[in-house]
Order: C-alpha cells, then sequence, then structure tokens
C-alpha cells in the first residue's frame, strides 16, 4: 500500500511517500519512495523546495514565499510527473496521513478525517494557531486533489493525553480545567518515536528507562518519560508555553501581558503576533529565527545575537532540570528535531550545565552530529543521543494500524 504523508510545521511543510507490503511492520523506516520538504525559514523572501526519490533524482529550487495549499499542490505534483516522478497519479495514493497539532480533550488517538474532525481541528486553532490552520489546509488541499481518498489525523497532542493530574493542571481556579484549559504537551509524535528509537539503540526495554527528549527544532519542547510514557513537558495549552522557540517566546510571566493591554493597548490578536512571531531568537536578535542565522551572526560579534543564544540555552537548561524531581534520575537525554540535530553547540552548551550529573559529551563526535548514535562518553553518567526524529514514519505506521 502506498501512504503520503503531510507533515506541517511552522517554518517547514514536509512529505513523503512510503510504499509498505506484508504484514507486518519493518522496526525502522523503510526508504520513502519520495520525499519532499519547504522550509521558509532560512531565507527572507524567498523558500526552499527539495524533492528527492529512492532512485536519486533530486530537485533543488528556490521558490518565492506562497501559501501552503500552493506549495502542497507543487509537491503533489511532482509525485506523478517530472523528473521525480514515483506513481502514475493521484489514484495510486491509498491513504493519507496528516500531523495534526492540536487534538483537544477529544482526540487521543489517531482517527480517520471525518467532517467533525475537520470542525474540531477547525476550532482547535485558536489555541495552536501557527499549526492547525496549517493542518486543515493539507487535509483540505488533499481533498482537492485526491478526491475522496482515506485521511488520517496523527495528533501530536496523544502522547501526553495520560500526563499525571499535577502535570496537567495550571494552579489557576479548578473550574479553567473543567472547561478544558490545561496542559496538553506538543510534539508527541516525535517524543514518543524519539524514546522507542533510543531504547532500540541502547538496547534497553522502553519500559525501564527514564529519558528526557529535546525536540529542538522551530518549536521547541522537552519530554520527561518513563515506562515508555509522556509524565511531563513543557509545552502547555498551547504550543507557546516552555522554552524559548525560534520566533515564539515560551514561559512568560503573564502579568507582561496584562501590562501591556492596560498601558500599551495591545488587542489579543497583537500579542498572538508578537509572542508567535517576532519573539524567541528572532525577537531577541533581531536577527533571525534560523539557529544558522544565529551562529552566524554571533560568529560576526553580534551582542544581540549572543544574548539569543545565551538565553535559549539558559532556559534549555532549567527546564531540563526541572524535569528530573518527577523521573527520579536520568538514564539518556536525547536530542532531536532542526537544531538539536544539527547543533554541536547547542548539544555541548546544554550537557555543560549538566556536568555535576557525570553527564560527559565526547566531543568530536558530538562535533559531527552523528544521526542515531551516542555522543557521550564512555563513562557518563547520563547516556547522550541524537535522534534523528522521523515523525513522517511515525505517521505513516498510524495510517497502516488504522488502515
Ligand atoms: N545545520 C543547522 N544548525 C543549526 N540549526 C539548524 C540547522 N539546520 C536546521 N536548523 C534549525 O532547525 C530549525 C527547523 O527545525 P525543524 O525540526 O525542521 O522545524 P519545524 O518546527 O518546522 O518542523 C530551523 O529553524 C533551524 O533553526
Ligand atoms: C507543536 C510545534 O511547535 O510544532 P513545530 O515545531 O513544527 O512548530
Ligand atoms: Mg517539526
Amino acid at each position: 500500500m502506498k501512504i503520503l504523508v503531510l507533515n506541517a510545521g511552522s517554518s517547514s511543510q514536509k512529505s513523503c511517500l512510503y510504499e509498505l507490503s506484508g504484514e507486518t511492520l519493518p522496526e525502522e523506516s523503510p526508504p520513502p519512495l519520495w520525499e519532499a520538504k519547504v522550509d521558509w525559514s532560512h531565507h527572507q523572501g524567498f523558500a526552499e523546495f527539495e524533492v528527492k526519490t529512492h532512485r536519486g533524482a533530486q530537485w533543488v529550487e528556490k521558490v518565492k514565499k506562497s501559501d501552503r495549499a500552493q506549495v502542497i499542490a507543487q509537491m503533489l505534483d511532482s509525485l506523478w510527473s517530472g523528473s521525480t516522478q514515483v506513481i502514475a497519479g493521484p489514484e495510486s495514493v491509498d491513504i493519507v496521513g496528516h500531523r495534526v497539532v492540536h487534538g483537544g480533550q477529544d482526540y487521543r488517538e489517531s482517527t480517520i478525517v471525518t467532517e467533525e474532525v475537520k470542525s474540531a481541528i477547525a476550532q482547535l486553532a485558536p489555541f495552536a494557531p501557527v499549526h492547525n490552520p496549517a493542518n486543515l489546509e493539507g487535509i483540505e488541499a488533499i481533498e482537492k486533489v485526491l478526491g475522496n481518498v482515506t485521511q488520517v489525523a496523527v495528533f501530536d497532542t496523544a502522547f501526553h493525553a495520560h500526563l499525571p493530574l499535577a502535570a496537567a493542571v495550571y494552579p489557576v481556579p479548578y473550574e479553567w480545567f473543567e472547561q478544558g484549559i490545561r496542559r496538553y504537551g506538543f510534539h508527541g509524535i516525535s517524543h514518543e518515536y524519539c524514546a522507542q528509537r533510543a531504547a532500540r539503540l541502547l538496547q534497553k526495554d522502553l519500559q525501564s528507562l527514564r529519558l528526557i527528549t529535546c525536540h529542538l527544532g522551530n518549536g521547541c519542547s522537552l519530554a520527561a518519560i518513563a515506562n515508555g510514557r509522556s509524565i511531563a513537558t513543557t509545552m502547555g495549552f498551547t504550543p507557546l508555553e516552555g522554552l524559548m522557540m525560534g520566533s515564539r517566546c515560551g514561559s512568560i510571566d503573564p502579568s507582561i501581558l496584562i501590562h501591556l493591554m492596560r498601558h500599551h493597548r495591545y488587542t489579543p490578536d497583537r500579542l498572538d503576533e508578537v509572542l508567535n512571531k517576532e519573539s524567541g531568537l528572532q525577537g531577541v536578535s533581531g536577527v533571525s529565527a534560523d539557529m544558522r542565522g544565529i551562529r552566524e551572526a554571533i560568529a560576526q560579534g553580534n551582542q544581540r545575537a549572543q544574548l539569543a543564544f545565551d538565553i535559549y540555552i539558559h532556559r534549555l537548561q532549567s527546564a531540563i532540570a526541572s524535569l528530573l524531581p518527577s523521573l527520579g534520575g536520568l538514564d539518556a537525554l536525547v536530542f532531536t528535531a532542526g537544531v538539536g540535530e544539527n547543533s554541536p553547540e547547542v548539544r555541548d552548551r546544554a550537557c555543560a550545565g549538566l556536568g555535576f550529573l557525570g553527564v560527559q559529551l565526547d566531543a568530536q563526535t558530538n562535533q559531527n552530529s552523528p544521526k542515531n548514535c551516542e555522543i557521550s562518553t564512555p563513562d557518563s553518567a547520563v547516556r547522550v543521543l541524537v535522534i534523528h526524529t522521523e515523525e513522517d514514519w511515525a505517521i505513516a505506521k498510524a495510517c497502516w494500524q488504522l488502515k
């Protein structure tokens, strides 16, 4: 069966086509027949469009920034036409899986997309304003091009659906919790996949491991995982809480918002815009939301970029430490996603603050950013791993299980 996956990130649109046959799923991801990625975080005014196939055809183009529906249509076109063609036409796709960021209270497992599911995704858009509308656009773009093919929604919130109440309920009037204002947690597809991959890499039973997974992409979150379950995480009601991110602020004192509304006439829409799109690395540095841009600016002596990097690390270290008591110890620390997989400086600085726990990085291995590999020294008290997150493969597996 041919499974098409759409993964809408805040700074990217990724897509893969997998072909699965036989009765059982392979443990590791088979190479996709085709994969496409559009990344609009790194450059102003245009996006990088990249398509690869398993036969080695490759096509890279810089395209003008356009809306997501247009980007998806162009991606799909490259599946059945041009040098990257791998299938005869739209009818060759059997099922389509989507990453959906917010599933709210009701969607705690992957589900077939119906009109009801679509309207729930739309209703949850205010609580994941950068993501849920993009996820819905993906579903609708597929409807337009592939008609009524079966579509599956795989939720980023699902892995955190069983957080202990102490980790899920905000210290506000209890009625708010009853109205759905609670901590949901996000990046669950990635945290769960990385925990499973870490256990295989360490040749340990996942149930026996205490893990912290650091998903550091454009959005960033940590999960504390014990017995294979998420027991605490840094994102909350929306993907705005927790760590400092590319253009999102992470946790700040809520009184700042009250102050801005009372004394500087900030409207809810303007606050939403500033906190989601004009804060984080971008807001502090004034240079870039992208860690590559920050590192380049630091190399040129830019002080504000250095400050942005230092805050990012300070908050990352603090958040890692805050998860330790609920785990009661740590067997492995996992770095994943765009920054986690590619920035030796971030891993090095994060781990330097954990030396007192006996965390020791192998400097040379860390520098090489190896994928799916241990980067700690043999006598490190905590194993440190870099894992290439495969959200797309996790989504394809969910489709296969629901088929
Ligand atoms: N070589 C690199 N060094 C440092 N950071 C990188 C590198 N490559 C990518 N990144 C970071 O990864 C981010 C994208 O991560 P990704 O997980 O793909 O994001 P998304 O949240 O869109 O899924 C970019 O914004 C950039 O900050
Ligand atoms: C939930 C979230 O923040 O996702 P992303 O990192 O793709 O923006
Ligand atoms: Mg992502």
